[in-house]
């Protein structure tokens, strides 16, 4: 049986949303000291269970506001749950927020440099990975600009291919492919599958059931913050297409 990757046991997530608009935050500080501030609680997931074993793509499912990135940012490690267990082994490559740890002033090669010391790669590493970098991002012509005189998508680009130079266990991905142009889609859906080839595992947010299908061996359906079904991708995606008919 091959080894399970990632374990995630009843987890549930709770954010505390004010109800107050405060205009500043010391009126925000001043109001919560004095025990004046509406907070309500609200439970993005419930109980979710799911394992994936290594080889296995989960693709996770769901309406708007069902909890998808929150799973994904709970397995990424950026958000801790409120209750349950989370189990990650391997390197995980997360390309969620692309483009989050970039200073928007800096250039394009500047922020290759900056983004790998954010995720933890040596100079000597970059200097390697640059001319890949550039050209898997196709901005040869706008190496030296700030990046802030980019569009989103090129932005995109350069985040996917900074954060996929390695090659990771676990590939972590949100609705990333939709934010570049189709030819750039068709490319990160490429590497993405040259990763999987290669005995990694991806884990992919997405509202298009067709891309689960074609990416993942998995998928996890959410309503609500709850775990609607999980289990073989084709029978989840159509069980779900059915529910919105
Ligand atoms: N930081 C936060 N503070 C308070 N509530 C939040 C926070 N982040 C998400 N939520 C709420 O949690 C619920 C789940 O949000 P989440 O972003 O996980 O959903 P999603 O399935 O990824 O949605 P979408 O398809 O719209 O991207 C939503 O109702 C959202 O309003």
């Amino acid at each position: 049986m091959p080894e399970t990757l990632i374990e995630v046991d009843e987890v549930s997530m709770l954010y505390n949303i004010s109800r107050e608009k405060a205009d500043n935050l010391k009126e925000y500080l001043i109001r919560a000291l004095k025990g004046g501030l509406a907070i309500d609680e609200f439970w993005a997931l419930r109980n979710v269970s799911l394992r994936m074993r290594r080889g296995e793509s989960l693709g996770i499912i769901g309406l708007n506001g069902s909890g998808k990135s929150t799973l994904l940012k709970l397995i990424a490690g950026v958000l801790q749950p409120a209750k349950g267990k989370i189990q990650v082994r391997g390197s995980i490559a997360p390309l969620i927020e692309l483009g989050a740890g970039f200073d928007y002033d800096l250039t394009a090669r500047e922020n290759i440099y900056l983004n790998g010391a954010i995720l933890g790669h040596s100079r000597a590493k970059m200097n390697e990975s640059f001319d890949e970098i550039i050209s898997f991002s196709e901005l040869e012509d706008f190496i030296d600009i700030p990046i802030k005189n980019f569009s989103s998508g090129m932005v995109a680009r350069l985040g996917f291919a900074i954060a996929t130079i390695n090659r990771p266990d676990i590939l972590i991905a949100d609705e990333i492919l939709s934010v570049g142009d189709m030819k750039f889609q068709k490319k990160c859906e490429s590497r993405i599958s040259e990763i999987v080839n290669h005995g990694a595992s991806v884990i992919y947010v997405s509202h298009s059931v067709e891309s689960v299908k074609k990416l993942c061996t998995k998928a996890a359906w959410l309503h609500k913050g709850e775990l609607v079904r999980f289990g073989d991708a084709n029978s989840v995606c159509d069980a779900y297409l059915e529910s919105l008919e």
